[in-house]
């Protein structure tokens, strides 16, 4: 299976010592991985690096064998993201917002911003001001922006925050939809177990900074009637091999 994502040896220690520690990960082509992990985990800090926006202290990520640190735009080229609670210039609408977006894929035509409104379920909204905006709203649009340029790889960090339960379902659908129908890879961290149990193929397991597990959804599910049984006693077990183990890297 084509590799799109090679995480190697990543870490990061913020100046509280905290933050992710010696991680290894790949996405194949297809993949809906999920990354879960309690508040404080390093999620955050894991897509962050992998989208170039803060520097590891070790490690590489290569995104379609581009290495993110030194060849950034030939890594990114391919790649659609949302990185912690979008920030937007709420005076716009969500149109003119997307037109911005556009600005950076000049050779994208302006018939795709309709397109993305549509697939997130704004098109309603399409000439009204951000401000006017829920929380929800704006993550739609987020993720409109970052379905733009037609990515092969997408990051998503929390994108179900501040849904209600009919856009958790709607974005559902969509990652789905991508998925099934463009092929499209992605890699989404969430708390929401139940959402990853529907949607992902792959989920890894995230606690105090370091990858305690990972693999395929229907392995894991082998053993455990649910993944939240098996997500709980995972982190149990890594709590309880803390406990030997050096001062925490993550405060969770
Ligand atoms: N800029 C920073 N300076 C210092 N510590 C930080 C910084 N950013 C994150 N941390 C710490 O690093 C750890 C990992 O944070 P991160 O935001 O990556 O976790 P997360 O899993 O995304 O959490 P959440 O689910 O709450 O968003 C936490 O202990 C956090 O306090």
């Amino acid at each position: 299976m084509e590799q799109i994502a090679r995480v190697t040896g990543l870490t990061k220690e913020y100046r509280n010592k905290r933050g992710i520690r010696n991680i290894d990960l790949e996405l194949r082509k297809g993949d809906i991985y999920g990354l879960l992990g309690p508040n404080g985990a390093g999620k955050s800090t894991l897509l962050k690096i992998m989208t170039g926006l803060i520097r590891p202290d070790k490690g590489t990520v290569a995104l379609f064998g581009y290495n993110v640190d030194n060849e950034f735009e030939n890594a990114m080229r391919k790649v659609g993201c949302m990185i912690e609670s979008a920030d937007f210039y709420d005076y716009v609408t969500a149109s003119q917002y997307l037109k911005l977006v556009l600005n950076f894929y000049p050779e994208i035509g302006l018939e795709r911003i309709t397109e993305v409104l549509g697939y997130v379920g704004l098109s309603p909204y399409a000439g009204e001001r951000i401000r006017h905006f829920s929380t929800g709203m704006k993550q739609k649009l987020a993720l409109a922006a970052a379905v733009m340029p037609n990515p092969e790889l997408v990051l998503l960090d929390e994108p179900t925050n501040g849904l209600d339960i009919e856009g958790i379902v709607l974005f559902r659908e969509l990652v789905k939809r991508l998925s099934e129908e463009k092929g499209i890879t992605f890699l989404i961290s969430s708390h929401m177990i139940h959402e990853l149990e529907q949607l992902c193929n792959r989920v890894g397991i995230l606690q105090q900074g370091k990858l305690v597990q990972e693999g395929e959804v229907s392995e894991l599910l082998s053993g455990s009637p649910s993944l939240e049984h098996y997500y709980i006693e995972q982190l149990r077990k890594a709590k309880e091999g803390n406990r030997d183990d050096q001062p925490a890297s993550g405060n969770a």
